[in-house]
């Protein structure tokens, strides 16, 4: 049996959305929770502008508390030098640094422009390269974008491409809004695998249009082995008006199990994982 990663985002990419401040206990015990499932990764955290995304401020203290599987390494998403220095100070066993594929993106998320993003991530990838730790680099809108509009391929190529010049081990692949299709993010992998082979890249898939899961299909009928998604569809974009959560990470386990994949995830333990992570969205 073909395995197939899954890269659990909820606490970083599904909590960072949620209007309501979350207590830091509850974001320690939903990590814990979905340690128990298997994961080898989970984004655990960001190192952001807490004034952009107050919700992540608690980073540090998540880290500090969660046990630590040593099967499982824990992930952090820093912007720039000094998330990077907090996130290493917060015994992180990988970090995410992340840019766009579009113009309009880059200002609303970054406030600087894509090259600008591509100098600032330079330094930090360097430094965690430097302290041992692998690089995962985001490239943010790669189907659509809320302010520019369709996202051309080219444009997602060279973007991940200089990612990887730049020494991201690992590209993943942000369909942000979630309202790609399949024939969209075909001709999106297309322009990206002309710059890199499948084993480097990760697809995101957000879930607003209910394509995510052709999408991840699609993803891998071009040799894409692993995936993010968030436990219980949590989440969105906090710069990214009217995108919905991830794919919800046990709908994209079960269908890779269905397809004939092996994900090395407790499906017992997911399901409680999303009982909790659904019970943390009630006011
Ligand atoms: C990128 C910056 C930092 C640029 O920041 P800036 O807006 O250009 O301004 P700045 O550099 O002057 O910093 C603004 C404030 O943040 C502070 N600051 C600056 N850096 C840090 C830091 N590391 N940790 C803590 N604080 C920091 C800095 O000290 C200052 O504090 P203030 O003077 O306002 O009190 C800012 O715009 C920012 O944090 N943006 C938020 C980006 C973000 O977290 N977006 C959501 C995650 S990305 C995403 O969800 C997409 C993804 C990855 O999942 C894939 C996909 O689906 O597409």
């Amino acid at each position: 049996m073909t395995d197939v990663e899954i890269v659990e985002v909820g606490p970083r990419d599904g909590l960072q959305n949620e209007p309501r401040l979350i207590p830091t206990p509850h974001k320690t015990a939903l990590v814990d929770a979905l340690a128990v499932a298997g994961f080898r990764r989970i984004e655990a955290a960001s190192f952001v502008s807490p004034r952009r995304v107050p919700q992540m401020e608690d980073g540090a203290a998540v880290l500090a508390a969660i046990r630590r599987p040593e099967r499982t390494g824990f992930v952090a998403l820093v912007p720039n030098l000094r998330g990077y220095e907090a996130a290493h100070a917060a015994r992180v066993d990988e970090i995410a640094v992340f840019t766009a594929a579009s113009e309009g993106f880059a200002k609303a998320n970054l406030n600087c422009t894509i090259a600008e993003s591509l100098d600032r991530l330079a330094p930090v990838v360097r430094a965690a390269h430097g302290d041992g730790l692998p690089v995962r680099g985001y490239v943010s809108v790669v189907t659509d974008c809320p302010f520019d509009g369709p996202t051309a391929p080219s444009a997602v190529g060279r973007v991940a491409a200089a990612l990887r010049d730049m020494g991201c081990d690992e590209i993943s692949l942000g369909e942000t809004l979630g309202r790609g299709t399949p024939e969209r993010v075909e001709a999106m992998l297309r322009a990206v695998l002309e710059e890199l082979s499948p084993d480097r890249l990760a697809g995101h898939f957000h879930d607003t249009g209910g394509r995510a899961l052709d999408n991840v299909e699609v993803a891998l009928q071009h040799g894409l082995r692993i995936f993010d998604a968030s436990i219980a569809g949590l989440g969105g974009c906090p710069f990214a008006p009217g995108a919905a959560g991830n794919v919800a990470t046990e709908a994209l386990h079960d269908r890779l199990v269905a397809l004939g994949y092996h994900t090395g995830l407790d499906p017992v333990a997911l399901a409680r994982a999303a009982t909790f992570a659904r019970s943390l969205r009630e006011p």
